[in-house]
C-alpha cells in the first residue's frame, strides 16, 4: 500500500512517519501531484498558523489537488482545519471540503488546549475499536464547530468536532500518531479503508 504525506513545509511530520513505520508501512513524502493522486493514502498533515499554511498550498497548487483526491485522505490538526470553509485565523480561506468554519475558543478556557481528551464517537465506524470517550492528544487554539459533517466531538468549554468525515475525507483536530494505542488503532482504520 502507497501511503503518501503531503509536503507542504507546514511542521514536523516526523511523528507521523514514526506512526506508519510502527505500523509496519513506508510512507512517502511528497509534493508531487501525480504521486499524491496515485497514492493508495493521502495524509494531510499540518502545524502551525492557518494563513501561512493556506499560503504555502497555493504557491504548490495542492489547494486544488487535495479537494479533488478520490482515495481516502486524512487531515491531521491544522490539515483537519484546512479542509473547512474557512479559519478565523488569519482570516484564511479553506478547501471548503468539510461544510464549517474554524473558530478560535473564547477565553473563558485557556488557549492553546495542550494535552489529552476525550473523543466521543457513539456512532462512527472509523473509531471502531477505539473505546468511547477514549482519550487523545491535542494542541490547539481554533476549533471546528459541531455541524453535519461531525463525526466525533470533545468538550472544551464547548462541543465541538474532533474528527470530521464528508465521502472519502477525514479529518481529526488531535494526532493519533502522538496518541497511543488508541490513535494507532485510528490510523489502522485508516489504512484499512
Ligand atoms: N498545533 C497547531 O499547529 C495548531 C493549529 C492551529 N493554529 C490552532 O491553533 O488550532
Amino acid at each position: 500500500m502507497k501511503i503518501v504525506i503531503i509536503d507542504y513545509g507546514a511542521g514536523n511530520i516526523q511523528s507521523i512517519i514514526f506512526g506508519f513505520k510502527r505500523l509496519g508501512y513506508e510512507p512517502v513524502l511528497s509534493s508531487n501531484a501525480d504521486e499524491i493522486q496515485l497514492a493508495d493514502k493521502v495524509i494531510f498533515p499540518g502545524v502551525g498558523e492557518a494563513g501561512s499554511a493556506m499560503k504555502k498550498l497555493r504557491e504548490s497548487g495542492l489547494d486544488k489537488i487535495i479537494p479533488s483526491l478520490k482515495q481516502p485522505v486524512l487531515g491531521i490538526c491544522l490539515g483537519m482545519q484546512l479542509m473547512c470553509n474557512g479559519s478565523e485565523e488569519g482570516d484564511t480561506k479553506g478547501l471548503g471540503v468539510f461544510n464549517v468554519n474554524v473558530v478560535r475558543f473564547n477565553n473563558e478556557v485557556k488557549v492553546p488546549q495542550i494535552g489529552w481528551n476525550q473523543v466521543s464517537h457513539p456512532e462512527a465506524p472509523f473509531f471502531n475499536g477505539v473505546k468511547n470517550n477514549e482519550y487523545m492528544y491535542l494542541v490547539h487554539s481554533y476549533y471546528a464547530p459541531l455541524c453535519e459533517n461531525t463525526i466525533a466531538t470533545a468538550d472544551y468549554g464547548r462541543k465541538y468536532s474532533v474528527a470530521l468525515q464528508k465521502g472519502n475525507f477525514y479529518g481529526v483536530q488531535f494526532h493519533p500518531e502522538k496518541s497511543s494505542i488508541a490513535g494507532e488503532r485510528l490510523l489502522k482504520n485508516f489504512l484499512n479503508l
